[in-house]
């Protein structure tokens, strides 16, 4: 079977359409409402799912990502909880999704052990966020032990002699940052952004999704034009912050991820 988000890419570009990545952190407010958030998501347009293991000290991360991640944490959540949950999420959908993670809560799980579990449990790519490329053999060994793909970040600061190096053993597609600094939504896109993804597409077949900053339809409209790919994260993890444990936490979300996606599938 092929791998999911290699199917998803081929599907969508087959259509001319460009990808909604939905970024949430596992377990936030707790992992019943993950669950529950995945199969909406689904439903509403959204086209790959980014769940972010929650972590105690995630640096990458802006203050809105940081708070998810406390809060998933005070739930109780844990790495064998939300491989159970993405478990749980493919008995009804085929949702492509990639584990954001730190090497700390993997490495206490034992790295080899959560290569394989997160690939028995229909986990479909990994983000270690912490891991540089030049560090990464052993990751890279496992990688082709499983069907996992090995997503990687460019930064805006990226030396361009260094793009080629990242996008050389990447999988599934790239992950550029469109800023510099952490996670967190912003008014503007930034005006470096065509040039780069340019750049970035001169070293590498792979579909480019563009994150940091977006989050609203305008937004993806924009950076649509230039990425396969548009991510939002911190605007729709400030919302499940706002709601909670409400009941109509879930219908809310898919109302406010719909239009995200609309705008990317325009
Ligand atoms: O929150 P934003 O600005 O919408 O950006 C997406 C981001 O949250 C998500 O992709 C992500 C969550 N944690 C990260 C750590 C590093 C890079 C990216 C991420």
């Amino acid at each position: 079977m092929p791998n999911r988000i290699d199917q998803k890419f081929a599907d969508l570009r087959a259509t001319g359409k460009k990808a909604l990545i939905a970024y949430i952190s596992a377990g936030d407010p707790n992992l019943d409402a993950t669950r529950e958030l995945a199969w909406a998501f689904e439903k509403a347009g959204v086209d790959l799912l980014e769940l972010g293991v929650p972590f105690s000290d995630p640096l990458a991360d802006g203050v809105v990502n940081q708070l998810a991640a406390s809060r998933a944490l005070e739930a109780g959540t844990t790495v064998p909880g939300v491989l159970k949950t993405v478990r749980e999420i493919r008995e009804r959908s085929q949702l492509p999704i990639v584990l954001y993670t730190y090497m700390n809560p993997i490495y206490r799980y034992g790295f080899e052990a959560f290569h394989r579990d997160a690939e028995a449990a229909g986990v479909d790519g990994l983000l270690i966020l912490d891991l540089p490329p030049d560090e990464d053999a052993q990751n890279a060994e496992l990688s082709q032990q499983t069907s996992l793909k090995r997503i990687r970040l460019i930064a805006p600061t990226t030396p361009e002699k260094r793009i080629a190096q990242l996008t050389n053993g990447a999988s599934g597609f790239i992950y550029y940052v469109s800023r510099e600094g952490v996670t967190g939504e912003r008014t503007e896109i930034a005006s470096s952004l065509p040039e780069r993804v340019a750049a970035i597409r001169a070293t590498t077949s792979l579909p480019i999704a563009v994150g940091f900053g977006i989050s609203n339809p305008d937004h993806v409209r924009q950076v649509a034009q230039h990425a396969d790919a548009v991510v939002v994260g911190s605007a729709i993890v400030k919302q499940i912050g706002e709601f909670g444990k409400d009941p109509t936490l879930v219908p809310k979300l898919a109302a406010f991820v719909q239009p995200l996606a609309e705008a990317a599938h325009a």
